[in-house]
């Protein structure tokens, strides 16, 4: 564990500087830790031991010029805990609960000695809050993120919590850097308002200091001292989420200053939740707390926003010292950072680890006074299980009550802005409702129009196909019956022929039979005569016998022509026939 107050007595004695070479050491009487309230009351004989909640750390960043160094305005305790501011006219000294120089201290050294024990209490269940706070330009940010050579303290606690390798060496533990579940959001308190960096919502928010093109930051409200809806990232790879991180973080508004190139002009705060043990930590890296004539600010709205990111600033004091002050009300509702903070400053089981950042340089000693002095009250302040008294009791409760109804009444409010706003967003999701009921209507209408056109479409294509067919089926049809009446045409023809033919053969016949009567009556004329009767008689026979057989065999019936000379056996063919 870090060093509390209460855990590690600072030495009465003088003791040699451990690293003479650095310049900023001194032996310096240490001054007993005593930790008196500022409240006298408080410090009543039966009060049971206070437990002191804040731990103060300062952090004296390297000289600016390294060529050029001038005479450091710091000195520190050789037991590491005071640190002495000289002034023109005289020095003031500063108890802290320890102080690390960026000269003699690397990142990694001041990590491992104040914040890593802290890490490791988150990682078993315990709540943190680690805070930096300084004047722009003292090297906040530069510890909170470190740089490309050295991680800062949200990398490596990321790294220690969810147990990745060791990145420095590019090395990952255990072979996967895969470790603890977490849940991560990223906020920027800017303006007094909060931004959800995490968010890449592209519409609803706002986009200031940001180009065009990128998605717009989402504003949140505060409820019950958390962020209501914020973003979450989540997983148990610390190489994703320190990517991630170091991605939204660039998102933040930064701008020249006189005292710092790239000063954060807003309030950043990393919340990551250990959900399996309860765990929480807090890391909060606050705008520069210079004020205005300072930051070279000109111009009423420049110097209205410096006023603005001051008020976190100046209402964190404001709570410091109520709380260290015992007062029973503390203005936590001043700011917005105040009020996400407050958990961390009324939770019994939370911690805070308040990193003061200051720079060595002597033009800067009013700023590192100032900054000194409010480390020193946060240091004050106590959590006592004392029991009050009756009057305190009425007192106190008095003034509690008094908070919670202001409070309260506010809240009221709140809820009734809310609750026009739910209103109002509800009638315009009905007339959206609406709208869209009426466009579905006239969608439906035309659907139903174009199913009804597809019907009809159908009815005139199957009929147009009908047509079509009845359109081939009857010029087949036409052609067949053409093609009958020519079969019939010629049939009738052929027929015509064959008459005609056998009217032909009929007449020849006829002819030849009359011819043959002749022949035989000429015959028997002839038979009366002695001599030439016998062989002529014998030759007519035979010649009438052959052509009745001719006659007999290939005759007209089987649709042949034949000429006479054929008949008689004298030739062949129809020439011969004719002749
Ligand atoms: N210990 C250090 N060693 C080297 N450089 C440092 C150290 N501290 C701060 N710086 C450098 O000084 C410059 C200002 O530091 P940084 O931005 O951290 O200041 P800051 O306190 O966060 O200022 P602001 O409030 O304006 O944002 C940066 O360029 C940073 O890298």
């Amino acid at each position: 564990m870090a060093p509390t107050p209460s855990s590690k007595p600072v030495p009465t004695q003088l003791t040699p500087s451990k690293t003479p070479q650095s310049k900023h050491r001194l032996h310096l009487p240490s001054v007993k830790n005593t930790h008196p309230s500022p409240n006298p009351t408080s410090a009543a004989k039966d009060t049971p031991p206070a437990e002191h909640p804040v731990e103060v750390i300062g952090r004296i960043r390297d000289y600016p010029d390294q060529k050029e160094k001038p005479f450091s305005a710091l000195q520190i305790s050789s037991n590491g805990q005071m640190v002495r501011v000289r002034t023109d006219i005289g020095y003031r000294d500063f108890t802290l609960d320890g102080v690390s120089v960026s000269e003699d201290e690397d990142l990694d050294g001041f990590y491992k000695k104040f914040v890593e024990s802290r890490i490791n209490g988150v990682k078993l269940g315990e709540k943190c809050t680690v805070m930096m706070y300084g004047p722009t330009g003292s090297g906040k940010s530069h510890t909170m993120f470190g740089c490309p050579k050295q991680p800062g303290i949200v990398y490596r606690a990321l790294r220690d919590i969810l147990g990745g390798g060791d990145e420095e060496n590019g090395e990952p533990e255990g072979g996967l850097g895969i470790g603890t579940f977490v849940q991560v959001a990223v906020l920027e308190i800017y303006n007094e308002e909060i931004y959800d960096l995490l968010s890449s919502s592209s519409s609803g928010g706002v986009s200031i200091g940001w180009p065009k093109g990128t998605p717009s930051k989402v504003r949140l409200e505060v409820m019950g001292g958390k962020a209501k809806n914020a973003t979450f990232i989540s997983g148990n790879e610390a190489g994703k989420i320190s990517k991630e991180v170091a991605r939204v973080e660039k998102r933040r508004i930064v701008k020249s200053t006189l005292c710092n190139e790239r000063s954060s002009r807003s309030h950043c705060m990393i919340i990551l939740d250990v959900p399996s043990v309860g765990g929480r930590l807090m890391l909060v890296d606050m705008a520069g707390s210079e004020n205005i004539e300072q930051a070279g600010q000109t111009g009423f709205e420049a110097k209205m926003q410096t006023a603005k990111i001051n008020q976190g600033n100046i209402a964190l004091k404001r709570v410091v010292e109520s709380i260290a002050n015992g007062d029973s009300y503390v203005p936590f509702r001043d700011s917005k950072l105040t009020m996400l903070l407050q958990d961390s400053f009324e939770d019994d089981k939370s911690k805070i680890l308040m990193i003061l950042c200051a720079s060595p340089d002597p033009k800067e000693m009013h700023k590192t006074i100032s900054t000194l002095e409010y480390g020193a009250k946060a240091k004050c302040i106590v959590r006592s299980t004392h029991t009050p008294n009756a009057k305190d009791k009425e007192h106190s409760s008095y003034t509690v009550l008094g908070s919670r109804m202001a409070a309260m009444d506010q809240f009221i409010l709140k809820l009734q802005m809310e609750n026009k706003l739910k209103e109002k967003e509800r009638d315009e999701a009905h007339k959206e409702l609406l709208r869209k009921e009426k466009e579905v209507a006239e969608l439906r209408a035309k659907l139903e129009l174009v199913e009804e056109k597809k019907l009809v479409s159908k009815d005139e294509e199957i009929t147009s196909k009908v047509d079509e067919r009845t359109q081939i089926l009857k010029a087949e049809l036409q052609k067949k019956l053409y093609e009958c009446q020519q079969m019939e045409n010629e049939f009738d023809e052929l027929g015509r022929r064959m008459e005609e033919k056998i009217l032909q053969q009929q007449v020849e016949v006829e002819m030849l039979r009359r011819r043959l009567e002749e022949i035989e009556t000429e015959l028997c004329h002839s038979t009366e005569k002695e001599y030439h009767g016998v062989a002529n008689d014998i030759c007519w026979k035979q010649l009438y016998s052959t052509t009745f057989r001719n006659l007999s065999r290939r005759g007209a019936g089987n649709g042949e022509i034949y000429g006479l000379g054929e008949i008689y056996g004298l030739g062949h063919g129809r020439g011969a026939a004719s002749s």
